[in-house]
């Protein structure tokens, strides 16, 4: 039932290409046609030359040879070319429509699946869809037409070799590949299913290449790599064995429908029900009809393949994304004297299985403030940054930005006024131009100059033979983690956005390059809304106020000095980060 829901869904997707489709059936019966005319034209004229007198009576017959001779390929050459044509375009739109779904998805429904599936979900599970698409769709078509066909025309004959001759082509042409069909659609879910974790492996294997070599677990990843193509190969044998048997069957039938009806065919020549003329005819015929199911006698086994690569692309995109767009939205602030924010009794829980890991969150930030979010490991900061750009809801309570609860506005807009910097921001394997741009694109190279100039980075890029040009390696490899940083700077910089998120932008810094960051830091505080996440704390003193988080609740609050005096959790905290005390003192 789910496999016919999925081939439902599947077929759907050809709506908006019907008119090339139904091209692609008649171009693929013409073919066929011209080809069951040209045999059986010709086995015709064999038999009818040594009784007709006058080659003239024969003229329709060779009419048919010649141009049947002519439309066979060309009409195939059309087909093959406008399947291609549909079916790659068809792919590529799908892949494209998969891929935008993901969007929507980050990070939070992300999560749940292995970088490796995911690529192997657009790539591979994709290009699986061509055996439905170019294989099977129009051959099931023209497969059912050519059967109507050679029904006809032999009824035309007797109608006892009629119904014999299509029994036998239904068998060959549907039964035993649905046959065979069944047998292997769970193999090929399998098989799918082991070449997404294969890619997963491969994929972690190099992202982790360094820890791996560092911890001397190299083979043990190259182990579980064999194990997966030692499954694999296992699958695919049986996938083999599955795929010749059905080829052996369609021949076994194929042959004995000849038999059957050369045999029936004889009995009535013999007994005067059919002209003995007609037998090669008849004989040409049939064969030609059973090759012209077999494409999609071949093609059928496979749409489990299909079938089940399509099962996990609907997955994807009917998985509901961690955040929606508004129904109604409001159009994108514009707040000349800034932006503020106001988390409203605010809880949250990644899912319903965890507990909340924020609770009853109630602050307002005042437009142009830096707050700073500190507190230990796991407290919550980076959660509570990242409600500001929605990359998930609260679970109850609200998040306003100038008074308007943040889910009214489009995430587009919102985030338009959201300028991010965290520990690990993502560098593209581009230029560093091509890399800053993606903040703004189009800006000019002035305006590149000014923002490495405001991160400290002019004299840097200075120094480099190509400048802006130069490439940055996978994630920004060919930098320091310091240049890495003032580079992602840059970029929020050149957003220029009033609203900022620092999420442990220092974190894997050292003392020196951590305290030089800071000032740059300064800068792009400037006159923006900042929350600033950090369990380092430095630079507290240049903050307005700083909101202490404790296993998800905000323990303090006040400035740097204020929270000094208090002697609560944030003295415990910065006594113990500038050696004041010692852990166990805690
Ligand atoms: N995607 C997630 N799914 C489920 N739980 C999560 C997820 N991300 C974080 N958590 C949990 O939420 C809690 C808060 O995590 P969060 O990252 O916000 O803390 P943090 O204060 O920023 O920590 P750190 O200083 O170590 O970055 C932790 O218990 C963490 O395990």
């Amino acid at each position: 039932m789910k496999a016919l829901k999925t081939l439902q869904r599947l077929l759907s997707l050809l709506l908006p290409l019907r008119w090339l489709v139904l091209l692609a059936i008649v171009l693929g019966c013409l073919m066929i046609a011209s080809n069951m005319g040209l045999l059986g034209m010709a086995a015709y004229l064999i038999a009818a030359a040594a009784i007709v007198p006058f080659l003239a009576l024969l003229a329709l017959p060779i009419t048919i040879v010649r141009f049947t001779g002519v439309a066979r390929p060309i009409s195939r050459y059309a087909e093959r070319l406008l399947s291609h044509n549909v079916t790659f375009r068809l792919l590529a739109r799908i892949r494209v429509q998969v891929y935008q779904r993901l969007e929507p998805l980050a990070p939070g429904h992300l999560l749940t699946y292995r970088s490796g599936d995911i690529l192997a979900r657009l790539v591979a599970d994709v290009d699986e869809l061509q055996h439905l698409y170019l294989r099977v769709v129009a051959p099931f078509v023209v497969a059912i037409i050519i059967c109507i066909f050679t029904w006809a025309i032999f009824a035309i004959f007797s109608p006892l070799l009629a119904w014999v001759a299509l029994a036998f082509l239904i068998v060959a042409g549907l039964g035993v590949p649905l046959l065979i069909s069944r047998l292997t659609r769970h193999l090929g879910k399998r098989q799918l299913e082991l070449r997404a974790a294969q890619k997963d492996c491969i994929v972690e294997g190099l992202q982790g290449i360094q820890d791996l070599l560092a911890y001397g677990q190299e083979q043990q990843q190259s182990q579980k790599l064999a194990q997966l193509d030692a499954a694999l190969s296992k699958i695919e044998r049986r996938l083999a064995l599955l795929t010749g048997l059905q080829e052996g069957l369609h021949d076994l039938v194929m042959h004995l429908a000849l038999w059957t009806l050369l045999v029936l065919a004889i009995v009535l020549v013999s007994t005067q029900a059919i002209n003995g003329v007609y037998l090669g005819f008849l004989a040409l015929l049939i064969l030609a009809s059973f090759e012209a199911v077999q494409p999609l006698a071949q093609a059928l086994p496979m749409l489990g393949h299909s079938l089940a690569a399509g099962e996990r692309l609907f997955a994807i995109t009917d998985a509901s994304p961690a955040v929606e767009e508004p129904v109604e939205p409001r159009p994108r602030p514009i707040a000349s004297d800034g932006y503020g924010l106001s988390f409203d009794h605010i809880d949250f829980a990644y899912s319903a299985d965890d507990g909340d890991v924020l609770h009853d969150i109630h602050v307002a930030i005042r437009s142009r403030s830096r707050v700073a979010l500190v507190g230990p490991s796991g407290s919550g900061k980076s959660t509570l940054a990242q409600l500001v750009v929605r990359s998930w809801d609260a679970t109850r309570g609200m998040l306003r930005l100038n008074g308007e609860d943040v889910r009214n506005y489009r995430l587009h807009d919102l985030r338009s006024l959201v300028g991010v910097v965290t520990q690990d921001t993502y560098l593209f394997n581009d230029t560093l131009r091509n890399n800053l741009l993606l903040a703004r694109a189009g800006a000019s190279d002035d305006d590149l100059r000014a923002v490495l100039v405001q991160a400290q980075l002019d004299e840097f890029v200075r120094t480099l033979p190509r400048g802006l040009d130069t490439w940055i390696g996978e994630q920004g490899l060919r930098l320091s983690g310091g240049e890495r940083q003032r580079l992602a700077i840059a970029r929020a910089l050149l957003k220029d956005a009033p609203i900022l998120l620092l999420d442990e932008v220092t974190a894997n810094l050292d003392p020196l390059t951590e305290h030089a960051l800071l000032d740059v830091l300064d800068s792009l505080m400037q006159g923006r809304t900042t929350l600033f996440a950090t369990h380092r704390l430095v630079a507290m003193e240049r903050m307005d106020e700083i909101l202490v988080l404790h296993e998800g609740r905000i323990a303090e609050r006040g400035t740097h000095a204020q929270l000094l005096q208090r002697n609560g959790l944030y003295r415990q905290l910065f006594d113990l980060q500038n050696n004041i005390v010692t852990f166990a003192e805690v």
